[in-house]
């Protein structure tokens, strides 16, 4: 994984689109994301086989436009479906535990503090996500937003280190993420609810 990958990191799960999801995220991919992660979250999510279904699919799809294709805490789905890679929070498994099984794979890692960050960075994590930057509505439990302060220090602890912002971005305040050291930005719904894809991902670089 190279740290450009993280650029335009589109999220995304069968909640977050009124459209029908492998469309959208065809639609993104064509329009030049760099990162995909399928995050299946929420009352109505898909479970067991359906979600199996929908992971190949959404794996196929990125195969084709050659971007990471990684999953969100599912660690079991990630390694049965050979995915990229996992994405896992404070509350999931260690991340020494997810680095030993996903070796060579990509491990994205969500901080929100110094500690946590020291934990993901010397537990073996490829990228942490840091966030929420600003006021979320894609994520029920997020922290309150958290500004660009914590992104800034994270950057000028971990020079080298891959970092990508995560909540409430849009196309008008992704340039202020970058300019705190973010790689890049991880997007659900200004991707999903744009009504022109590739300039939204454009404006998002
Ligand atoms: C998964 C996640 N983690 C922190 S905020 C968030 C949701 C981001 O969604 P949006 O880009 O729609 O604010
Ligand atoms: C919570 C998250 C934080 N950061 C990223 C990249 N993904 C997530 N699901
Ligand atoms: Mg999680």
């Amino acid at each position: 994984m190279k740290r450009s990958d993280l650029a335009v990191y589109f999220i995304m799960g069968t909640e977050n689109c009124k459209d029908e999801p492998l469309v959208v995220l065809e639609d993104a991919l064509k329009s030049g994301i760099t990162f995909f992660q399928l995050r299946e979250k929420g009352a109505n999510a898909l479970t067991g086989e359906s979600l199996e279904k929908f992971a190949l699919a959404c794996q196929t799809l990125c195969k084709e436009y050659n971007v990471p294709f990684i999953i969100n805490d599912n660690v079991q789905l990630a390694l049965k479906i050979n995915a990229d890679g996992v994405h896992v929070g404070q509350d999931d498994a260690p991340i020494a535990q997810i680095r030993e099984q996903f070796n060579g794979k990509i491990v994205g890692v969500s901080v929100h503090n110094d500690e946590e960050m020291k934990v993901a960075v010397e537990g073996g994590a490829d990228y942490v996500g840091i966030g929420p930057i600003y006021e979320t509505q894609s994520k029920a439990d997020a922290k309150p937003a958290a500004g660009v302060s914590f992104l800034s220090k994270a950057r000028r602890d971990y020079q080298d280190f891959p970092i990508v912002g995560i909540g409430g971005i849009t196309t008008e305040n992704a340039s202020e993420v970058l300019a705190a050291g973010a790689d890049g930005v991880a997007v659900i719904s200004a991707i999903c609810q744009s009504a022109d894809r590739r300039e939204t991902i454009n404006l998002l670089k």
